[in-house]
């Protein structure tokens, strides 16, 4: 079993798609890192990197410490499984599983041990067209381990699986990796995935790693606007925010409704540096409140419908705020100079003019006198598109909402993600180092 090392790692293909750039990671000895992102992010390229079925075109990849770019792909003693893995249909399970050692000595031994592991004892003298999917998954994947390799790689394994049966075997993927202790990197699209089997997450963009860090601290800590939007389901809810200094607070405007600090919030001195500002909420950082809890940590909506999910209650409500746009979100972040022209000369006539409108400077009213760019909502201007919802989760058992319904939704300030007009987490600042106008008379 061995640590794995990618140094500044990177793949440009001979047509010039950077697939993976500059990718710096340790992984543990026996680690499970899962690597997450949109299709296209570069997570398979990475695997084919550690397999040596690609050639770095920078960095370096390490085994244990050493450097292994040299080694063909047998001699990295890696085992890989795709999403796609193909079972020979004329052998039983037994053989499959002890393929890939041939004749070796101790074959039955080494296939009833990597069976028994994946829960497959029972079905050894079957063959493939007699098991189910699932079945036929943890087959491809004993047969990868039978070898004990170094390195276990898996590339979407469950993809292809209905979304039960994922969620079943994920759990027994990654349990089997922990049990046998051999480093895993694991790669898939699916976000709930990763945060349920994942020692690590390391989520990628354009071929860059995001961030890395335990499934609580990239959904909970998210360094970026991106981060905070591909983890968690549903959605964080991304509304753009104005700041500026109220009443010895500090006010984030989402433009219909104001959230205030306290002044010596530890995020406040951070965020006075920011005009404009995304304002993260995660559904679970909300919660319905009477009218009478409501202060400045509050906000108030209309339920414009309800998602049954059994136990609880999807809720989305039109609370007035402007979604972030999903360039800023997904794709990449709104060039500030495409914006500036798009503001000073709005396309005229399209379906983007009320949006773009909505954020044209409006006058300077005495509440908010230094930032032209709040996020007016104007009820004149084209509806708020079904994407600018607050979206809240509500147990059942409490009673759900109905549509019209005007619910007051507490809001858990210290949960609340802030992120600069980049994308990049706006973060509380060490005493000491406050800027001067949000220190204390
Ligand atoms: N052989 C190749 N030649 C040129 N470009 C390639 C090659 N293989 C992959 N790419 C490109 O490199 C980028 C990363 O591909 P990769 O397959 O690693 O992404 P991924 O995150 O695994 O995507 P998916 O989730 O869709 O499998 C993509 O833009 C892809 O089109």
């Amino acid at each position: 079993m061995t640590a794995v090392g990618l140094d500044h790692l990177g793949k440009v293909f001979d047509d010039g798609t950077v697939a993976v750039e500059d990718l710096s990671l340790e992984i543990a000895d026996g680690e499970l890192v899962v690597f997450v992102g949109p299709t296209g992010c570069g997570k398979s390229t990475v695997l084919r990197l550690v397999a040596g079925l690609e050639t770095p075109t920078a960095g370096h990849v390490r085994f244990g410490g050493r450097i292994v770019d040299q080694l063909r792909t047998r001699d990295r003693n890696v085992a890989m499984v795709f999403q796609h893995y193909a079972l020979y249909p004329h052998l039983t399970v037994a053989q499959n599983i002890g393929f890939p050692l041939r004749s070796a000595p101790g074959v039955s031994e080494l296939v009833a041990r990597a069976a028994a592991r994946l829960g497959l004892s029972d079905v050894l003298d079957r063959r493939p067209a007699q098991l189910s999917g699932g079945e036929r998954q943890l087959v491809a994947m004993a047969r990868a381990l039978v070898r004990q390799p170094r390195v276990f790689l898996l590339d979407e394994p469950l993809a292809h699986l209905d979304a039960g049966l994922r969620a079943e075997l994920r759990g027994e993927v990654a349990a089997t990796a922990r049990r046998i202790g051999v480093t895993t990197l694991y790669v898939t699209h699916d976000q709930a995935e990763a945060l349920a089997v994942a020692d690590r997450v390391a989520v990628l963009r354009d071929g860059a790693l995001q961030q890395v860090g335990t499934p609580a601290e990239v959904y909970d800590d998210p360094a970026s606007v991106f981060v905070a939007a591909f983890l968690g389901a549903p959605r964080a809810n991304l509304f753009e925010g104005a700041v500026y200094p109220v009443d010895g607070r500090v006010a984030v405007d989402l433009g219909s409704q104001v959230l205030t600090l306290p002044a010596d919030d530890a995020r406040a001195a951070a965020l006075l540096r920011h005009g404009r500002i995304t304002v993260g909420l995660r559904p679970d950082a909300l919660r319905t409140a009477t009218p009478a809890q409501a202060d400045g940590a509050s906000l108030r909506g209309q339920v414009r419908h309800v998602e049954h999910h059994g136990h609880e209650g999807i809720v989305h409500l039109d609370a007035g705020g402007l979604p972030t746009p999903p360039a800023q979100t997904m794709i990449g972040t709104a060039d500030p100079a495409h914006l500036a022209g798009l503001l000073a000369d709005p396309p005229d006539p399209g379906p983007r003019r009320g949006v773009i409108g909505r954020l044209l400077p409006r006058a300077a009213t005495p509440a908010h006198p230094r930032y032209g760019l709040h996020p007016a909502y104007e009820p004149s201007a084209d509806a708020v598109p079904d994407d600018g919802d607050l979206v809240v989760r509500v147990p059942t058992a409490a009673g759900l909402p109905r549509p019209g319904e005007n619910l007051t939704i507490a809001v858990d300030l210290d949960r609340l993600l802030l992120f600069d007009s980049t994308g990049t987490r706006i973060r509380a600042q060490p005493r000491g180092t406050e800027a001067p106008q949000s220190r204390k008379p």
